[in-house]
C-alpha cells in the first residue's frame, strides 16, 4: 500500500519567515505570513511572534468569513489578518500572502508623495508577471491607518477601480504585501521587489549626486 504525505503548509511559512528574518525584513516581530488551505481557510502567523523562530503552534487558522477555526495557547491571529482575508477574497487564485517590513520598502514609499510608486523598467519585472518592452508599471501605495481594517477597506475600494498591475502593494512607512499562487512565488516576489526597491533608492542617490555636481 502506498501512502501519500501531505506537507503541512505551516512548515514552508516557518522556513520563509526565518529567511526573511535573517534578511532583516521581519525584525522585532514585524510582518505576517499566511497560506491557504483547500477548504478556503488559511493559516496565518499569530500576532507578536518573533518570525525568526516560529513553531507550528505559532499559527492561527482563519475561516473564509474571518472567524478563528483553530488556535493553540490562546494565540491571537496577526493584527493584519483583515488584509490577508481581503486579498484571498479579491484574488481567489492566491494560495499565499506575505507581508514584510524593510528599510528600502519604507524609503521608496517616501520618495513619492502620491498614491503610486513608478517602477523602473527593469528585467526583474518579468518575475512579477510584467512581460512588456519598456513597461510603465506602478505599484499602489496606501496610507498606514492605525486601524488595519481601514487599510483593508482602502485597498478594496482602490482595487475595484484600479486593479493592480503586479500582485503587490505598499503601505507607506510600514511595509510591502504580496500574494501569489504558491509560497514560492510569494517569496520570489518579495525578493524581486526588494531588489527593485534597492535599485530605486540607489538611483535616487545618484540623482542627488548629479544635481549637486551641477
Ligand atoms: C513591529 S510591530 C508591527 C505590527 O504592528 C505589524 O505591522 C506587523 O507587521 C506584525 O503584526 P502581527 O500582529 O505580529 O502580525
Ligand atoms: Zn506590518
Amino acid at each position: 500500500m502506498t501512502s501519500i504525505t501531505i506537507a503541512d503548509s505551516r512548515l514552508q511559512l516557518i522556513a520563509n519567515a526565518r529567511y526573511f528574518y535573517q534578511q532583516g525584513w521581519m525584525v522585532g516581530t514585524a510582518g505576517n505570513l499566511s497560506a491557504r488551505l483547500p477548504d478556503g481557510s488559511f493559516w496565518i502567523t499569530a500576532s507578536g511572534k518573533s518570525k525568526g523562530e516560529l513553531l507550528l503552534s505559532d499559527f492561527v487558522r482563519i475561516a473564509p468569513d474571518g472567524t478563528i477555526e483553530a488556535s493553540t495557547s490562546n494565540s491571537q491571529p496577526s493584527a493584519e489578518t483583515s488584509i490577508h482575508q481581503l486579498i484571498y477574497r479579491l484574488f481567489p487564485e492566491s494560495q499565499a500572502c506575505y507581508h514584510i517590513h524593510s528599510i528600502e520598502g519604507n524609503l521608496v514609499s517616501r520618495l513619492v508623495t502620491g498614491d503610486t510608486l513608478p517602477l523602473p523598467p527593469l528585467e526583474m519585472l518579468k518575475g512579477l508577471g510584467v512581460w512588456q518592452e519598456n513597461p510603465r508599471c506602478v505599484m499602489p501605495i496606501f496610507t498606514n491607518h492605525l486601524a488595519v481594517p481601514q487599510i483593508a477597506a482602502d485597498i478594496e475600494k482602490r482595487f475595484a477601480m484600479h486593479p493592480p498591475q503586479i500582485p503587490a502593494l505598499l503601505i507607506r512607512d510600514h511595509g510591502v504585501t504580496v500574494w501569489g499562487a504558491s509560497a514560492e512565488s510569494c517569496r520570489n516576489s518579495i525578493e524581486l521587489l526588494e531588489y527593485i526597491f534597492r535599485y530605486i533608492v540607489a538611483a535616487s542617490k545618484l540623482d542627488i549626486n548629479r544635481h549637486s555636481e551641477q
